[in-house]
């Protein structure tokens, strides 16, 4: 049965004379893992800030489980906006702040609950996303960059979301991080049952992780379907991408995991 946590339509996002987004309409069914594709500046980011409520639209409406997101935005403390967490590219910790502290950061914002009771359960976040005791005192200074974007991901989860939402969570990580964080975020999904949408340029993010695939290109989502009809699509740029030496080590890289 249909169970759309996120309803997108007729969306037009214009930056002085240039239209990024028109008429752009995206559907996202409860429980799936979203990948949006797209080139560089197609607007993939642009698109994740109008649904979280940080980007005001030009034209077109935005529903949210079931919630409209106004010209306003998203009110911190407002019942939606405790129903998703966020992971901006940049980890987006706070420097001054401890893993742990950054962790805590959502609970003791959104909830009227002790600060000692927060810490306990950012702890329980920390194992969850499989950062080391240890890495609850540290400064995000002291983390690698896969440590940060687990991090981050620990305090997106801080407030149990339905929606998750990711920009580009793999850049910047080595291939072996990249994939941990890809079996991570999967593991997680199945467990907890949250819906993903996930920005990403990074091919095998897509095969190992995304049960659909959503694709921007003139100004608008093109097609949003299983990555195997994805790739097959007519379309130039989803040629290059998937086609191009990339796109095809990626493949091959899924059906030998696939195999064993
Ligand atoms: N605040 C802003 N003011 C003016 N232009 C903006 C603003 N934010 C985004 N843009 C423009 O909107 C377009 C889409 O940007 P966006 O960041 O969404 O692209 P993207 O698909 O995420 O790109 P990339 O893959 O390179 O990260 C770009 O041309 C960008 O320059």
């Amino acid at each position: 049965m249909s169970d759309a946590v996120i309803q997108v339509k007729g969306l037009k996002n214009q930056f002085g004379s240039h239209v990024v987004h028109d008429n752009l309409d995206l559907t996202i069914q409860r429980g799936d893992i979203t990948g949006i594709v797209g080139g560089s500046g197609s607007g993939k980011s642009v698109l994740m800030r109008s649904i979280i409520g940080l980007q005001r639209p030009v034209a077109g409406t935005i529903e949210m489980l079931g919630e409209t997101v106004g010209p306003n935005g998203i009110q911190r403390g407002s019942l939606l906006s405790r129903k998703m967490g966020v992971l901006f590219q940049s980890g987006a910790l706070l420097s001054s702040l401890t893993v742990l502290e950054n962790i805590a950061m959502p609970l003791l914002e959104h909830t009227d609950i002790a600060k000692s009771d927060a810490l306990r359960l950012a702890k329980t976040k920390l194992a969850l996303v499989g950062l080391p005791a240890h890495a609850a005192g540290l400064f995000p200074s002291e983390l690698s960059g896969g440590m940060v974007k687990r991090a981050a991901l620990a305090r997106a989860l801080a407030l149990e979301p339905e929606l998750l939402f990711l920009d580009e969570p793999t850049a910047g990580l080595d291939p072996i991080s990249a994939a941990a964080f890809d079996d991570l975020l999967v593991t997680l999904r199945n467990a907890l049952g949250f819906t993903v949408f996930l920005v990403t340029h990074d091919l095998d993010t897509l095969y190992h992780s995304c049960d659909r695939v959503a694709v921007i290109a003139e100004k608008r989502i093109i097609i949003h379907d299983t990555l195997e009809q994805v790739a097959a699509f007519d379309h130039p740029w989803l040629k290059d991408y998937f086609h191009g030496p990339r796109g095809r080590a990626a493949a091959s890289i899924s059906r030998q995991n696939k195999e064993r």
